[in-house]
């Protein structure tokens, strides 16, 4: 549990309840899911949010996927925020109603529930950020380093299994991004991968990213000049919504094995990472509950347009797909 005075932040089971509690008001626009199963074995909790959110209809789909970092407990706020906004507001806001019709919208809430209740068992909270997978002497691998595109390739990630950036043993060696992945390999239907667009919440900062990540690149064989531009005039236009700044990843620093370059070099995906708030490091991770509603309801007009442009994110640009 949290601390009495953020017992606002929602922790495993409460957010597994609150998954459940928005499927069973809205059973007619949702449809809850699990992903797999976590080291430590706890399901990784999922929600899809569509009409006839049963059936699998030939919509774009958008997927949402929160805290593959423990420590970033904003994070499930906000995808717990998009799963409330897009059913509560079904039905009177025309634009949400078009959208969740003409949608498929998957949200992970928290993908590292291990590393999320080792954080704030105890007195204190721990600042823990990886999974709690046991390595070489060391525990944790950081999900955020650990996908199969690129990995360890560029000086992004850490061999060091103590290292809070420790890329695992092997691409997909934690059973948390093993899941996610089949998840999204599972969305290829006919060959072709039905999710356009993706956002992966972390906190903090205040930024927009687009891969790539690993290279200080803005373009090269796997990102063209019309992906690029694509990526930048979308990542610009959210970040003008919700006062974040938009740059590359890498101008931030090069990361490797991240989910933005996996889900667009190997899927096609236009992926995005949002650092919510707040800007620095007070109070960097453990924001006060009180701004858990300022600093989701931030980013509604981002998650909106970025749900506007699934159906042709290249329309961004002016292009067709
Ligand atoms: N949330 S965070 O760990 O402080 N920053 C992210 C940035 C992600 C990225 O640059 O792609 C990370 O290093 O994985
Ligand atoms: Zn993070």
């Amino acid at each position: 549990d949290f601390p009495p005075e953020d017992s606002g932040y929602h922790d495993y089971g409460e957010i597994v309840a609150e998954l459940d509690r928005i499927a069973s008001e809205h059973p007619d626009l949702s449809d809850r899911f699990t992903v797999g199963q976590t080291y430590e074995g706890r399901d990784i909790p999922g929600i899809k949010i569509s009409d006839n959110a049963e059936a699998d209809e030939n919509e774009p789909e958008v997927l949402f996927t929160a805290n593959q970092h423990a420590r970033e407990h904003l994070t499930p706020e906000m995808a717990l925020y998009i799963a409330d906004m897009l059913t509560e507001s079904y039905g009177s806001d025309s634009r949400v109603t078009e959208l969740v019709d003409s949608r498929e919208v998957w949200i992970l809430p928290m993908v590292n529930p291990d590393g999320v209740e080792y954080d704030i068992d105890g007195s204190r909270y721990r600042s823990w950020r990886k999974n709690r997978q046991p390595n070489e002497g060391a525990v944790g691998t950081d999900l955020n380093r650990n996908w199969a595109y690129q990995w360890g390739c560029c000086g992004g990630s850490s061999g060091n299994p103590s290292s809070n950036t420790y890329r695992g043993p092997s691409p997909e060696s934690a059973p948390e991004v093993s899941a996610v992945a089949d998840f999204v390999r599972g969305r290829v239907v006919d060959g072709e991968q039905q999710i356009e667009a993706h956002i992966d919440f972390h906190t903090y900062s205040e930024l927009v990213l687009w891969p790539m990540g690993y290279t200080y690149d803005d373009t090269g064989s796997d990102m063209s000049r019309d992906a690029h531009e694509t990526f930048v005039t979308i990542g610009e236009e959210m970040a003008a919504t919700n006062d974040y700044t938009p740059q590359q990843s890498s101008d931030l620093y090069i990361t490797d094995g991240s989910v933005n370059d996996w889900m667009w070099a190997e899927q096609g995906i236009f992926s995005f990472t949002f650092e919510m708030y707040p800007e620095s490091s007070s109070p960097g991770f453990y924001p006060p509950d009180e701004v858990i509603d300022r600093e989701t309801e931030r980013n509604r007009e981002a998650v909106l347009s970025l749900l506007d442009y699934s159906d042709c994110p290249y329309s961004a640009i002016g292009e067709e797909e």
